[in-house]
Order: C-alpha cells, then structure tokens, then sequence
C-alpha cells in the first residue's frame, strides 16, 4: 500500500487519520457540535460546515429567520442545506433540530453519526450570551424538554454517544476519530 502520510510523521498519528466522510455531529443545544466539529475537521484534515452557519451565510441570521419566516420555513431551508451538507467530504455540524426531518433521518442512516450529548447542569452556563430563537424564552427548563423530546430521534440516528459534560474537547475528538477509524 503506498504512503500517503506526511513524511517524519509517527505512524500511529497517521492511521487516526483514516476516518469515513463524511462525519456527522448530531444533539441539542449547547452540546458543542460546532466546537468540536471545528476542531475535528482540523485534526482529521477535513473541510468542516456547520449547517447553522451556512444557513446564515445564505440567508441571514437564524433569529431573524425564525422571526420573519417562522420555525416551519426555517425547517425547509435547514433540510435543503442538511441535504447538500450530507453529499461533502467533510465534518459536518447539524442544527439541534435537524434530525426532525425524516429525509434527514434516511440520509442519516448510511453515515457516522455521533451524538453529542450535555448534562442539563454542564449545559447552562453554554447558553448565555447565544441567540438561539427557541431559547428565547424558558431558559434551562425548555431545553430539556426539548432535548427530552428529541432524545429518541438523536438514538436512532446516532452510531456513538459521548457525553460532553465534563470531557475536554480534545479527548472528545480523540474518541470520536478512534471510533470512525475503526469503521473505515
Ligand atoms: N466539551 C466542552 N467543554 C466545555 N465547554 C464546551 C465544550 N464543548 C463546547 N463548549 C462550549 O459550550 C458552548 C456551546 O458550544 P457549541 O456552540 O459548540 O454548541 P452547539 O452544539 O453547536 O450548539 P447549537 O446547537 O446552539 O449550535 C460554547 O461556548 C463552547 O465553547
Ligand atoms: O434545536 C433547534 O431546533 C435549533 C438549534 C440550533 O442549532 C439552530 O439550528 C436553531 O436555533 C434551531
Ligand atoms: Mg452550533
């Protein structure tokens, strides 16, 4: 097989890097899909879309989406960016509530799918200062009946779980890249 890695790199950190693409970050608010997706699309040498940015890129601030257009267009807009986000080679960030969308669900049969999860309590202080239309109102209360209600969708689609509460970011990634190694 020929060597594809970076020449005086270790073996070993080359092989994390053999990952299926692409990765797919699923859970509520606040679990850190958008850090984490950052920072493992860098360590496995992938292009990283968050499909909340690239909803606001295209059409504005998601706030002000849910405002004007209301939850329902938001939803059409999010499955269409899902959908084109699910066809690159790359680490790839979901909104929280990506996973409403059946077709988004099918699609996501066929992928690595990880589910990040947070405690109510570790997920608290992540909230402040965001602009997050669903948690405009009911703070913590309505984000676990949110996540609660969610909680079987994140299930079926996901094929590892991680709980984030009180794992630092790099060992996130590291388990992530060990289990999507291993499917590759
Ligand atoms: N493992 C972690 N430990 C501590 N803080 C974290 C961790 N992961 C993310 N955070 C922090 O929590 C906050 C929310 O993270 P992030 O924006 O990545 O969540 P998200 O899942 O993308 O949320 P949303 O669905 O609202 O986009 C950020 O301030 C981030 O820095
Ligand atoms: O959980 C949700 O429904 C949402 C989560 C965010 O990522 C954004 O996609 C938006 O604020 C809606
Ligand atoms: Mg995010």
């Amino acid at each position: 097989m020929p060597d594809t890695g970076v020449p005086g790199e270790p073996a070993a950190a080359r092989a994390t890097r053999a990952v299926p693409l692409p990765i797919v970050l699923v859970g509520p608010m606040g679990a850190g899909k958008s850090r984490v997706g950052a920072r493992l699309a860098s360590s496995v040498g992938a292009p990283f879309v968050d499909t909340d940015q690239r909803i606001a890129e295209r059409y504005g601030p998601i706030e002000e989406i849910f405002a004007r257009e209301g939850e329902a267009y938001f939803r059409v807009i999010e499955r269409e960016v899902v959908a084109e986000a699910l066809r690159e080679e790359a680490v790839v960030s979901l909104g929280g509530g990506a996973v409403l969308d059946a077709d988004t669900r099918a699609d996501l049969a066929h992928l690595a799918v990880v589910w990040l999860q947070v405690s109510a309590e570790a997920v608290a202080p992540r909230l402040t200062g965001g602009t997050r239309p669903l948690l405009a109102e009911g703070g913590v209360e309505r984000w676990i009946r949110i996540r609660d209600e969610r909680r079987p969708l994140y299930e079926q689609v996901a094929g590892l779980a991680i709980d984030t509460s009180r794992r630092s970011v790099a060992r996130i990634v590291d388990e992530i890249t060990e289990w999507a190694g291993a499917r590759a």
